[in-house]
């Protein structure tokens, strides 16, 4: 049986993954996820996905599975050249929204998975042309709880889809785990995608 371990609780990515016929196991690992001085978003997100994932082998390691493929990701939004994590309040929403627009930001997501003693991963990155959300509808858009827990603030997936006008590259990777690369990265470390 070819084991697969997700080592994030984004619920995105665990549907992502039911979306393409893999019925991962979660674990659920923390890491310190502040950006280091002069940091570089694909840097940044690469760095976080490999800790999250060797976190997540380290874990399984401890409770005694057997040979596991343990998948992690990170995403973040990248606009006016600033990293965008997660809004920490309406304030801090109304700011990273502002910088959405202008006229496009890229989201990018690291992708990582470790088998065995290899590591394998990868940044994938999708420009979305994003319209401004007119400051009426702000106060409203942050109570439906969509935000929140969204680097960048928002959820093409969800409610924002109407302030998204287009994007160029992988939607999936915009809702938090690019499909097409990361079956490219199971591939490549012999995991057989369906069994
Ligand atoms: C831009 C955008 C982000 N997101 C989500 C994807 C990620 O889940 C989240 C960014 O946070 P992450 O830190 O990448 O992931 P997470 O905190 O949800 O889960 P974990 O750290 O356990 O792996 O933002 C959307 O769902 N839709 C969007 O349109």
């Amino acid at each position: 049986m070819a084991r697969l371990l997700l080592a994030s609780t984004s619920p995105r990515r665990l549907e992502l993954l039911r979306q393409i016929g893999l019925r991962p196991e979660v674990l659920r690992v923390d890491i310190d996820e502040s950006v280091r001085p002069g940091e570089a978003a694909a840097d940044y997100v690469l760095r976080l996905a490999r800790a999250k994932a060797e976190a997540g082998r380290a874990q399984a390691e401890a409770a005694g599975y057997g040979p596991a493929w343990v998948l992690a990701a990170d995403t973040t939004v990248l606009a006016g050249g600033e990293i965008l994590g997660k809004p920490a309040s309406l304030d801090d929403a109304r700011r990273i929204w502002a910088l959405l627009p202008s006229p496009d930001h890229q989201v990018l997501t690291g992708v990582a998975l470790v088998h065995g003693d290899r590591i394998l991963s990868r940044v994938v990155s999708t420009a979305v042309d994003f319209l401004p959300i007119p400051a009426q509808e702000q106060e409203a858009y942050w109570a439906s709880g969509e935000p929140q827990d969204k680097a960048g603030g928002y959820a093409i997936q969800g409610r924002a889809a109407l302030y998204v006008a287009g994007i160029r590259g992988s939607y999936s990777n915009v809702v938090g785990l690019p499909l097409a690369e990361t079956a490219a990265l199971l591939r490549q470390a012999d995991h057989p995608l369906w069994e």
